[in-house]
């Protein structure tokens, strides 16, 4: 196996220039929140057999109706069959396996789901002020961890178009996100912090790439490290973009230099011969275009 395919790395094409503009979010009462408040039979149902259910036991008191009408909305068209257990129990939210059969085609999904009483809510709020595409998002606890929610699904969607591998993004509703479930059910991806990174050099070109990717479609992750970065089969997937924010965020270059200091010091732990400002350097050769611009309709 050579490195390339270890990693499943991609020849380093030209990352996608964010021409397009960045996507208007809309946190107004969703579809879930209808659903909720009506009165109906079929919706509590499911709500009750959803309550009954094992994995779900420990978080009947945390999900609110609105939560469960959510997965309700997403179960009806046909982005969840079934739900499997928890792959990751988190303070801001937690992460279920699940089925969904797309034309009688099964396939595990992963499916976040954030608490409406986030503990950071506060720190999300800040992440949000000063992100162009959430200006006046305002301090109602339900709105901030409802854009957060549809802010991950929006980068997830823009970081993959610009070529960088991330867990495919399949539909969001309220505060529950669907997305491709990176592994297998029956062998979970593990973060790269938790292997022995085979082949470091290869690994960190991979992650410096998708790093001067991410910035060139006008992006910063915010919170990369060894524990966002997840890997299966010898390919390296970044996970966790909820709080990644545009580069116009009056904070864009302060996480990106931080991210920086992560990533060069995990490397060099491994042996790499890197540092912090050269890795900066990299990722920033390219700017992001200006049509990467705060306002309108994102791809
Ligand atoms: N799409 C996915 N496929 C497989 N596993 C995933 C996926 N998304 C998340 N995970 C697993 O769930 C864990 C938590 O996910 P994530 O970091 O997105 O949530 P979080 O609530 O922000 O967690 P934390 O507080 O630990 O950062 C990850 O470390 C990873 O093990």
């Amino acid at each position: 196996m050579t490195d390339d395919e270890e990693f499943g790395f991609l020849a380093p094409e030209e990352a996608n220039a964010p021409g397009d503009e960045w996507e208007e979010i809309d946190v107004s009462d969703t579809d879930a929140d209808r659903i909720a408040r009506s009165r109906d039979r079929e919706f509590s149902q499911f709500r009750e057999r959803l309550t009954d259910a094992d994995q779900f036991k420990v978080e009947q008191s945390v999900f609110d109706d609105a939560t469960f009408a959510a997965i309700y909305k997403l179960v009806q068209d046909g982005h969840v069959d079934a739900f499997g257990g928890p792959i990751s129990t988190g303070k801001e939210a937690n992460v279920y396996e699940a089925l969904a059969s797309d034309d009688g085609v099964d396939r595990d999904v992963a499916i976040k789901i954030y608490r409406i009483n986030a503990s950071n809510f506060q720190q999300m709020r800040e992440y949000l002020e000063g992100d162009p595409r959430f200006e006046g998002i305002g301090s109602d606890k339900k709105k901030v961890v409802l854009a957060w929610t549809q802010k991950e699904f929006a980068n997830l969607r823009r970081a993959e178009q610009a070529g960088v591998r991330v867990p495919r993004p399949i539909a969001v509703e309220r505060n529950v996100l669907v997305m491709e479930l990176v592994g297998l059910v029956e062998e979970r991806a593990r973060r790269l912090a938790e292997v022995d990174v085979e082949n470091p050099e290869t690994a960190y070109e991979v992650v410096r790439e998708y790093m001067r990717r991410l910035h060139a479609a006008g992006l910063v992750h915010g919170d990369l490290s060894e524990y966002n970065m997840i890997i299966h089969d010898g390919e390296l997937v970044v996970i966790d973009l909820g709080q990644a924010v545009t580069v116009h965020h009056p904070n864009a270059e302060e996480f990106l230099r931080r991210d920086c200091r992560n990533v060069a010091a995990f490397f060099g732990r491994q042996g790499i011969d890197t540092d912090d400002s050269e890795l900066y350097e990299f990722v920033t050769v390219v700017e992001p275009e200006p049509g990467g611009t705060p306002d309108g309709p994102d791809a």
